[in-house]
């Protein structure tokens, strides 16, 4: 079976009291063996309750009201991510998913040498020799470019930009078939941005994993991801295939984050931010979440939220003008 993730009608709160807060709503996504989804909204989207609804790593007032999420590994049952008990969930983690966080330079553990580290994750899942172990992580830490040398090194003995793909090389220790990647070069310059997007391309097509990658960045999703899914007021709006989606946006949203953005390659152009603020999630207005800032508003969007429809091969759009968008005014992009 091609499919490894399946996530449908996914809702989450926040708070328990009369009036929670709907961080993700109806969220439905598949992700496939081997791919690559990007995952981009701006801040306050719900892309970080997403990942850690799915990772069961959700802490109270965060309530899961609906919806499933089941993980096809490519050994054993399918687990079932929102149930799953808690030794089953321990297996899962590290053997099926990891997850490498928005602070991934701070991940590390100060007081312990990388060895150790790897060592440590790989004998609570395998029973294997600590000499093995010492070797595999060696193998891991030379895919992404450390040195053996440094093997025995304390985390602040590295560099910025050493310890982010360490802690890559950690996450792949047990051969994951998912990686979830919550912003992991924010804390970077662009230039050690874009050495990580190409390390990650180039494990994932040696090891075959499958990778979540979440930013508000869509040109840097532009480089690494096969589909892309973006996020506005918890909701997905648009998805599809990466150069599409991001050559031909249908969604006003889509179209304004794009444009927020310059281009990794390419000529500069300039840049247009998205006017207003992101919506308050407890009081979002009776028709589309994006009334407020679109600059293509019409009467027909203001009388209930758009469904998510498909536009096209695996294109999907919540917008009513998904067909008819006009072209951006002097300054945007076609
Ligand atoms: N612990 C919490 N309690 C209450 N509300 C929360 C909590 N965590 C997040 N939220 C709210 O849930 C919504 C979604 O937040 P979330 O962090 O998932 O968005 P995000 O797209 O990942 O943003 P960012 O890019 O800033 O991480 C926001 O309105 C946020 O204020």
């Amino acid at each position: 079976m091609n499919l490894l993730l399946d996530v449908k009608d996914l809702s989450v709160d926040y708070g328990t009291e009369s009036e929670p807060l709907p961080a993700v709503s109806q969220v439905s996504l598949e992700l496939h063996r081997g791919e690559i989804l990007g995952i981009a909204g701006e801040s306050g989207s719900g892309k970080t309750t997403l990942i850690n609804a799915l990772l069961r790593l959700l802490r109270p007032p965060a309530v899961v009201r609906s919806g499933s999420a089941i993980l096809h590994p490519s050994s054993g049952d399918p687990v079932d991510l929102l149930h799953a008990e808690p030794r089953a969930l321990r297996r899962t983690r590290w053997e099926n998913t990891a997850v490498v966080f928005q602070s991934a330079m701070n991940a590390l553990n100060p007081v312990s040498r990388l060895s150790a580290q790897f060592t440590d994750v790989l004998r609570a899942h395998r029973r294997i020799p600590r000499s093995q172990a010492r070797e595999r992580a060696a193998h891991m830490l030379r895919l992404v470019g450390i040195p053996d040398g440094r093997l025995d090194s304390y985390p602040h003995e590295l560099s910025g930009g050493m310890r982010q793909r360490a802690t890559i090389a950690l996450a792949l220790v047990c051969e994951p078939d998912l990686l979830v990647m919550d912003e992991p070069t924010t804390a970077v310059d662009v230039v050690m941005q874009r050495q990580i997007l190409r390390q990650v391309i180039r494990l994932q097509q040696e090891l075959g994993f499958s990778v979540v990658f979440i930013t508000h960045d869509l040109s840097l999703l532009l480089e690494i991801a096969d589909r892309i899914a973006v996020m506005y007021g918890g909701r997905i709006v648009e998805s599809g295939p990466a150069g599409e989606l991001y050559r031909d946006p249908r969604h006003p949203y889509t179209r304004g984050l794009r444009d927020s953005f310059p281009p990794l390659r390419g000529p500069m152009r300039r840049l247009n931010g998205i006017p207003g603020n992101p919506p308050d999630l407890r009081g979002l207005p009776p028709g589309c979440p994006f009334e407020p800032r679109c600059p293509h508003v019409t009467p027909e969007c203001g009388v209930a939220p758009p469904e998510l429809a498909e536009h096209g091969p695996g294109r999907s759009v919540a917008c009513v003008h998904a067909d008819d968008l006009p072209a951006p005014t002097a300054g945007g992009r076609a």
